[in-house]
């Protein structure tokens, strides 16, 4: 088996498709017996990916040692998941492709840095853009940032996943590729909420304009780069995730805002809202670092059903007016 994927949820079937895609024998580890069972034997994730017929190039495992001769790893965990899973595993010398989109609750890292302490031998690359699963697994043509600090390390890993319709733009940048991912998810819950209120497309674009404006000076603080946010990974994420109800974060958003309560909405899931976990540590990391994130408090205070809907979108628009710049 060459390549490895590491989450059979939507997003690592649809990354095995993408590499099974290019001829690559493709091993697919979940969590899920399910999951393993029915992609084995009727090449579709009918769980997490359904509709969607698999290559027969994937074989799916629910043994992580099997994944030990895999030459690269595609790691797609939810992000509070990565750092046991990884360590979980024998220490690895083949490259880390982290697709996850997340801060690490209680320490404020990001996925780089978890993986880099699970697993210590390993080259880690962050693959992070505007994807949504289903549009990829079908073969639509997508463009994502790929970001690794070695150069001939990344042109390697980028031949590896290229594909005619799946385009890796490089970058060193894993701090901006990574924040970018993270923030955007939040940001979906806030313009769902939009949604569901009913404030209308105005507003909508609001959010996602100031919404870049927290991103990017949260980014700065943790030394991403301003490009590297204005790329895919940041503001390509961010319009394509504000802007459908495919997106997880932006339909928990849109619950919220038609008045359901957040404890109900996040118990009802079988997927992931990543928002839903990134937007207290960001809060918190980001007045840490003295930045101000009005939004994603917005965000944090319905998620924790400490405000209404009315009474969070009065106080974001009561705020001191001020100048447009960063
Ligand atoms: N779905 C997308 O379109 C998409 C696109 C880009 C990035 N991502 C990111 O990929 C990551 C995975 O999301 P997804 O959409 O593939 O997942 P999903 O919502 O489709 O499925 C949930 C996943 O969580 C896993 N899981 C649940 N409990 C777990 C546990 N205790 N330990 C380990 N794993 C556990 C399940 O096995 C399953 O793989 C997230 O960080 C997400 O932001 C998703
Ligand atoms: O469904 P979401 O909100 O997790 O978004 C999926 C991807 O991150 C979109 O790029």
């Amino acid at each position: 088996m060459r390549i490895g994927v590491i989450g059979g949820g939507a997003w690592g079937t649809a990354l095995a498709q993408v590499a099974a895609a290019g001829g690559e024998e493709t091993l697919l580890w979940a969590r899920e017996p399910e999951v393993v069972e029915a992609v084995n034997l009727r090449r579709e994730n009918s769980v997490f990916l359904p509709g969607i017929s698999l290559s027969t190039a994937i074989r799916a495992t629910d043994a992580l040692d099997d994944l030990a001769g895999c030459e690269a790893l595609l790691v797609v965990t939810p992000a509070q998941h990565m750092r046991r899973v990884l360590a979980g595993l024998p220490a690895l010398a083949v490259p880390l492709v982290l697709c996850s989109k997340g801060i690490e609750e209680g320490s404020a890292k990001l996925m780089h840095q978890v993986a880099h302490e699970a697993q210590p031998a390993a080259a880690i690359a962050v693959l992070s853009g505007p994807t949504f699963a289903h549009e990829v697994a079908a073969g639509l043509p997508a463009a994502v940032t790929l970001a690794i600090a070695d150069q001939a390390a990344g042109e390697a890993v980028a031949a590896r996943i290229a594909r005619p319709n799946f385009r890796p733009y490089l970058s060193d940048d894993l701090t901006g590729a990574e924040i970018g991912g993270a923030v955007k998810n939040v940001l979906a819950i806030a313009c769902g909420v939009v949604e569901g209120r009913g404030l209308g497309q105005n507003a909508r674009a609001a959010i996602i304009s100031r919404g870049f404006a927290e991103m990017t000076r949260f980014g700065l603080a943790r030394g991403a780069r301003a490009e590297t946010l204005a790329g895919l990974a940041g503001l390509g994420d961010l319009v394509l995730t504000c802007s459908s109800t495919s997106s997880r974060n932006f339909a928990l958003g849109k619950g919220l805002g038609e008045g359901a309560d957040a404890k109900a909405l996040l118990a009802d899931r079988k997927t992931v809202a990543e928002g839903a976990f990134t937007a207290p540590v960001l809060r918190q990391a980001a007045a840490d670092a003295g930045v101000e994130m009005p939004i994603v408090g917005a965000v944090c205070d319905l998620l924790a059903g400490s405000a209404s809907v009315d009474a969070v979108v009065e106080n974001l628009l009561s705020r001191p007016l001020r100048a447009e710049g960063l």
